[in-house]
């Protein structure tokens, strides 16, 4: 029996400036717990396309199986949103929006599995029309729910607040139906406007949306603002996540490998 060849799953880099002042250098980056939760989580490969463009999606989208939008310290661009940039401070990635943007809307439209975590959470909101808050923890009523950045990673990453789940929902199942569940939490850009395409999964006690579903999805389409992929081997609900994303490309490789073999099923 032929072997199957690996479920390759895109993650969209990050384009960092790197170096001592003077002297930077561009870099594309992606997070090593990312590509790990992946691997071990989702059983996939996962996969860089360096300097990936908005011109190369559908060819590159007919080569894998999956897509996840990653975390990020830089923020979505606020213009996204209409909105002028609130503190100049904090890190943008303008060639990562463009792309993640079309991205998402491409693999939504062509049924490709699309995770997105945190800042990939925030992208999709917007890309379809949504907005964000740009410092949650400055509007009334809202928690802060950025990190210390000062504290170890172990308790950064650690979960720190509740979120209820939506009943019905897929993140219900993968939280085993509790009625509410823990997780990290790392962001200071929020959801303000669930673009219309979406439906909330969960959301955090002061009424933040944490998780959402894209409506009428032919195939996974799930995104959440915590992240799971912080040892997710050592979470059962984080670990569900990317079961069930691992699942859903592997299904998506078995249509893509059909494909490439032609209608008789022969090798083309
Ligand atoms: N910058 C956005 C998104 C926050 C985010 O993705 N945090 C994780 C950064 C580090 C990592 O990749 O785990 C915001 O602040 O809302």
């Amino acid at each position: 029996m032929n072997k199957l060849p690996p479920c390759l799953v895109w993650l969209p880099a990050d384009h960092r400036l790197l170096g001592d002042q003077g002297h930077q250098m561009p870099f594309l980056m992606l997070g090593d717990k990312y590509a790990r939760a992946v691997k071990v989580g989702a059983k996939a490969q996962p996969l860089l396309f360096p300097l990936a463009d908005i011109g190369s999606i559908d060819e590159l989208l007919s080569l894998v199986d999956g897509v996840m939008l990653t975390g990020s310290p830089s923020n979505v661009h606020p213009s996204h949103f209409n909105e002028e940039v609130a503190d100049p401070s904090l890190p943008l990635d303008p060639v990562r929006d463009e792309l993640t943007f079309a991205l998402a809307k491409a693999c939504v439209q062509q049924g490709v599995p699309l995770l997105g975590v945190c800042r990939g959470f925030q992208e999709i909101n917007v890309a379809m029309g949504g907005s964000l808050h740009q410092q949650v923890q400055n509007e009334p009523g809202l928690m802060d729910h950025r990190e210390s950045k000062s504290a170890p990673l172990e308790e950064q990453y650690a979960p720190s607040h509740a979120i209820i789940p939506v009943a019905g929902s897929a993140l219900q199942a993968w939280a085993g139906g509790a009625a509410e569940v823990r997780v990290n939490s790392l962001h200071g850009q929020g959801i303000k406007r669930l673009a219309p395409g979406l439906e909330a999964m969960a959301h955090a006690p002061d009424g933040v949306v944490e998780a959402f579903a894209v409506k009428g999805a032919a195939a996974f389409a799930f995104a959440v603002q915590f992240h799971p992929e912080w040892r997710c081997w050592e979470n059962p609900f984080y670990a569900a996540i990317f079961e069930a994303f691992g699942e859903a490309c592997r299904a998506r490789r078995s249509v893509r490998l059909q494909a490439a073999d032609g209608p008789s099923g022969a090798p083309a």
